[in-house]
């Protein structure tokens, strides 16, 4: 048997196909090649066509099974991990009513803030665990408040994993999990928060139905078979956000244990037992994924909206796309730890929610023509990326999650030595990169959401720590020195 794993990023869509028993990859593949487009209409806008992630999904599905040459009748069932926070609003016939507002789309701030004036944060925190900030529930705020005829036209908002999963079941579900992340979960209750619907004036009748993370979710139509180029009826049994997918791909699920990855956007994502929040909300409180755990878990996250999304822009605006990522992790490393003394802030992405969900744009500071060139402006970019997860780092850290151990799969920019030996260096952690990814990890998910893996150990066959980076004597010094420079001019500044 076989579990086929998607992950709806913000560049890509991935597939990946594993073997039920053995754990190992028999074929991935993700699409488009370059970074998916996100539209901005406005400043601070970020929409995504939802047809363009079924139609990447499509052609990742049928990539894997040309690849895997197997029959599609072998696929047990499939899992799906998703972009976190987006809208997707639909009408009764299940078309889509406009673009997704999309997980850094800062529209809704201003919305967010009234909502947690008005309900007083004494009662939302411990409800929500978070202000409704810029999440889904204020998203769909804003499009009450400012596109009343879409509004009076949804039947449902969905988050953009429960948009794909409709696509290939016809089923209009979520989980408690999702509806956590959209801040739309009432913890004290473990319940949807009827009064933050009150307040919005949304009517119960627009939320999907619930179903729990690893459960059957539904079956592939026939319809969609034909354009995944997979068999009718595989069950979906599994979907999450990205985030505690990315740590579930990585065994990261009991207390004490962390996960990050550096895509579009860079997460630290810390696992407690314990109910964990900060209190201006700048770190975030979410239900984690756990199928062996009978108590709930809580997933506590930092997010840098401008991780990939900078890299990715360096790429195509400084070097016009003549360059491979590769080609720029070598130019970074040609340049001093410090850069010489040119600091970037990477905050060129949306409202950030570690600086209270202030936008103030992505900055080089200190730039001396006769000292810096390309190099630098590359290993800039990586340290200060590195430094805004750190800045976050240790705001967790305040609300008492331990990071000294942390996993991510050998991807995305942890791919680049830089980047990941500031990483180690700046935070003191050791980190252990693994041979995983998040498409991966949801096909194991879906084992377990099948009822196929009972515990860790079977749904984690396979998964190898690939390299271990330890702080570097000699250099944890200058890289924290540079911080501590980097951290001074940011809170000058803003
Ligand atoms: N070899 C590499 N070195 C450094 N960064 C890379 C490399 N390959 C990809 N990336 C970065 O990873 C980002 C994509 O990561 P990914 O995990 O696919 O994102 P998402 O899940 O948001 O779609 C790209 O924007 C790019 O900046
Ligand atoms: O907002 C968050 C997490 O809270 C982001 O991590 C989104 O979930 C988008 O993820 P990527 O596209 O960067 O994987």
């Amino acid at each position: 048997m076989y579990f086929l794993g998607f992950d709806l990023g913000s560049s890509s869509v991935k597939a990946c196909l594993i073997h039920a028993d053995s754990g190992s990859v028999i074929a991935s593949a993700f699409y488009p090649e370059r970074e998916m487009t996100i539209a901005s209409p406005k400043p601070g806008f970020a929409e995504q066509q939802p047809e363009m992630w079924w139609e990447n999904a499509c052609l990742a599905s049928k990539a894997v099974m040309q690849k895997a040459a197997i029959s599609a009748d072998e696929i047990g069932a499939i899992g799906i991990s998703y972009q976190m926070h987006g809208l997707v609003v639909i009408d009764k016939d299940m078309n889509v009513l406009r673009p997704s507002i999309i997980w850094c789309d800062s529209r809704a701030v201003e919305v967010g803030n009234s909502a947690m004036d008005a309900l007083g944060e004494e009662f939302v925190l411990p409800h929500l665990l978070n202000s409704p900030g810029n999440f889904t529930a204020s998203k769909l705020g804003w499009v009450k408040q400012n596109e009343p005829d879409i509004f009076s036209k949804v039947y449902k908002f969905m988050l953009p994993g429960d948009y794909l999963a409709m696509r290939m079941t016809g089923e209009i579900v979520t989980t408690p999990s999702g509806l956590s992340e959209g801040i739309f979960w009432d913890f004290v209750n473990q319940r949807p928060a009827d009064f933050l619907f009150n307040y919005f004036g949304f009517d119960p009748e627009i939320l999907p139905e619930i179903l729990p993370t690893f459960a059957e979710q539904g079956r592939v139509t026939p319809e969609a078979a034909l354009s995944l180029g997979l068999r009718e009826g595989i069950p979906v049994t599994y979907r999450a956000g990205d985030q505690p997918n990315n740590a579930f791909s990585l065994n990261v699920l009991e207390p004490g244990e962390v996960a990050a990855t550096a895509g579009t956007s860079g997460v630290v994502y810390g696992v407690s037992d314990q109910i964990k929040f900060d209190a201006q909300s700048r770190v975030n409180t979410f239900l984690h994924v756990n199928p062996i755990s009978d108590s709930p878990r809580y997933g506590v996250l930092l997010c840098v909206n401008g991780t990939g999304s900078l890299n990715g822009w360096l790429r195509n605006a400084l070097f016009q796309g003549n360059i491979s990522y590769p080609e720029m992790n070598r130019l970074a490393s040609q340049a001093p730890v410090g850069s010489d003394g040119l600091f970037c802030f990477p905050f060129g992405n949306g409202a950030e929610r570690m600086l209270e969900n202030q936008d103030p744009g992505s900055t080089f500071k200190g730039i001396q023509f006769s000292r810096h060139g390309l190099s630098h402006y590359t290993r800039a970019s990586q340290e200060g990326i590195v430094f805004a997860l750190y800045y976050g780092m240790e705001i967790m850290e305040t609300v008492g999650v331990s990071l000294k151990n942390i996993r991510a799969g050998e991807a995305n920019m942890f791919l680049s030595p830089v980047f990941r030996e500031t990483f180690a260096n700046v935070s003191g952690a050791t980190v252990e990169l693994y041979n995983t990814d998040g498409a991966q990890g949801a096909a194991r998910a879906a084992g377990f959401g099948l009822g196929y893996y009972k515990n860790r150990s079977e749904a984690f066959t396979g998964l190898t720590a690939l390299q271990t980076i330890e702080p570097q004597t000699g250099l944890t010094e200058k890289t924290k020195e540079a911080y501590f420079n980097w951290k001074q001019l940011l809170e000058t500044n803003l």
